[in-house]
């Protein structure tokens, strides 16, 4: 019988490293002759890059769509489909679920499932409920060595509150919330005649917590860029944003400058050298750097969400010092000393290790209750400890999915 193994990393391990560790044979003593393949958000964005630059595509989805274009559903199941039909010696999967809905997690799994009876698989993962049912062996990282690991630590960690002084009083924006703030009346969107979204009518008020949750494919990410972004599918719908009506003569960025927006995304490929304490500051310039000075009352908010943080005493380090869960709980205050009418989150827990979700959860929980600024939330995972006041699902179907509110 195979042995197959999870090893469970935090933040803070490197896990490039720790896959090169096990592909040259260094860790776990696997043969450097073996042929490995990798299941991993930076194999998807390789083959990106490399559609992006070539414009072939090694990598083909189910709707034959680029990997560009498509959900991150769709990418990760053409990715698994692309390592089986490669016939690998074994495969590490990372992040097996970041990003996918709970049907594309279960079809992952039963793929997972069948390709470990022939082959062997390695996970390196920081989700302790993401371990894979068929893996019984879990270690984690000790310097370059593996130790046994039990997920019942994780589970058993006593949770008390990490953020306890008060949250900043309103910067002057607030005033300028209109109600609602965001408002779709049945707006439909197709893309190339295949319809995404079918009558959409949905509206956001002043202070409400609301998380989008729906299939991979589903049109979350539709719906953002058309309050965010800048998507042309938005034009001759009947949007209208903190009381303004799409393709009025809107300015773009005058929308941009209401809300605060935060993505795992943003984290990628980030390399500006700027200490925390800047980062959190430029937020009232939207510029990543800062090139303006400060008024006192922006330095005294900024050092207001340094105290919450516990970041105070090394506001003068460098953002790329921290790890990853810290890097995102700067970037949401960055976004929010404004405080703006609204806070955009999305998919903002994919990546993090149990104890950096668990102090980000707490974080946007503690927005919500203390601030006037709106959140949507825009995830897969039921965090555990988020407690929005709304869930919008949306429903995919032939036809373009449908949107309706459902119990929390
Ligand atoms: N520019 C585009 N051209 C063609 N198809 C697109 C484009 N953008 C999105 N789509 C398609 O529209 C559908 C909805 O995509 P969207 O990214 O909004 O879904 P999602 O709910 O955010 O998915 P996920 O949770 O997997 O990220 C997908 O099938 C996607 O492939």
């Amino acid at each position: 019988m195979i042995k197959h193994l999870a090893i469970y990393i935090t933040n803070n391990d490197d896990k490039p490293k720790l896959i090169e560790l096990i592909v040259t044979g260094n860790i776990l003593k696997l043969g450097a002759h073996l042929k490995p393949a990798i299941f991993s958000e930076l194999t998807l964005n390789a083959f990106i890059d490399e559609e992006i630059r070539h414009g072939h595509f090694n990598v083909i989805t189910e709707t034959k769509n680029s990997l560009l274009h498509s959900s991150e559903g769709e990418r990760k199941k053409a990715l698994l489909t692309h390592i089986i039909s490669q016939n690998p010696d074994y495969v590490i999967v990372d992040n097996v679920f970041g990003n996918l809905d709970c049907v594309k997690q279960a079809e992952i799994v039963h793929t997972l499932t069948q390709l470990s009876q022939k082959t062997l698989i390695i996970q390196i993962t920081n989700r302790v409920d993401d371990i894979l049912p068929f893996i019984n062996n879990t270690y984690q990282l000790q310097g370059e060595s593996l130790v046994a690991f039990h997920p019942e630590q994780v589970k058993s960690t006593k949770k008390s509150l990490s953020f306890v002084e008060a949250l900043p009083e309103p910067y002057r924006m607030v005033s300028e919330a209109i109600n609602p703030l965001i408002k779709f009346d049945k707006v439909s969107v197709a893309y190339n005649e295949r319809p995404i979204l079918n009558g959409i009518s949905w509206e956001i008020k002043q202070g409400e917590f609301w998380q989008l949750i729906g299939a991979n494919g589903s049109g979350k990410s539709t719906i953002l860029s058309m309050i965010y972004g800048e998507n042309p599918k938005a034009y001759g719908q009947d949007i209208t944003l903190f009381g303004v009506k799409k393709g009025s003569g809107e300015s773009v960025w005058d929308i941009k400058r209401k809300i605060g927006y935060f993505s795992s995304e943003m984290l990628r490929g980030f390399k500006r050298l700027d200490s925390i304490g800047n980062m959190i500051v430029s937020g009232f310039f939207d510029s990543v750097g800062l090139y303006k000075e400060p008024t006192n009352q922006q330095v005294k908010i900024a050092q207001q969400w340094l105290h919450v943080l516990h970041m105070y005493h090394i506001r003068k380090t460098n953002f790329l010092e921290l790890s990853a869960g810290h890097q995102r709980l700067v970037l949401i205050a960055r976004a929010m000393v404004k405080q703006p009418p609204l806070l955009i989150l999305d998919e903002p827990t994919n990546g993090l290790d149990d104890s950096d979700a668990r102090l980000f959860t707490e974080l946007i929980n503690k927005i919500a209750k203390e601030t006037d600024t709106a959140i949507l939330y825009v995830s897969h995972r039921k965090e555990a400890g988020l407690h929005p006041d709304y869930i919008y699902q949306l429903t995919p179907n032939k036809t373009g999915s449908t949107g309706k509110v459902v119990s929390n």
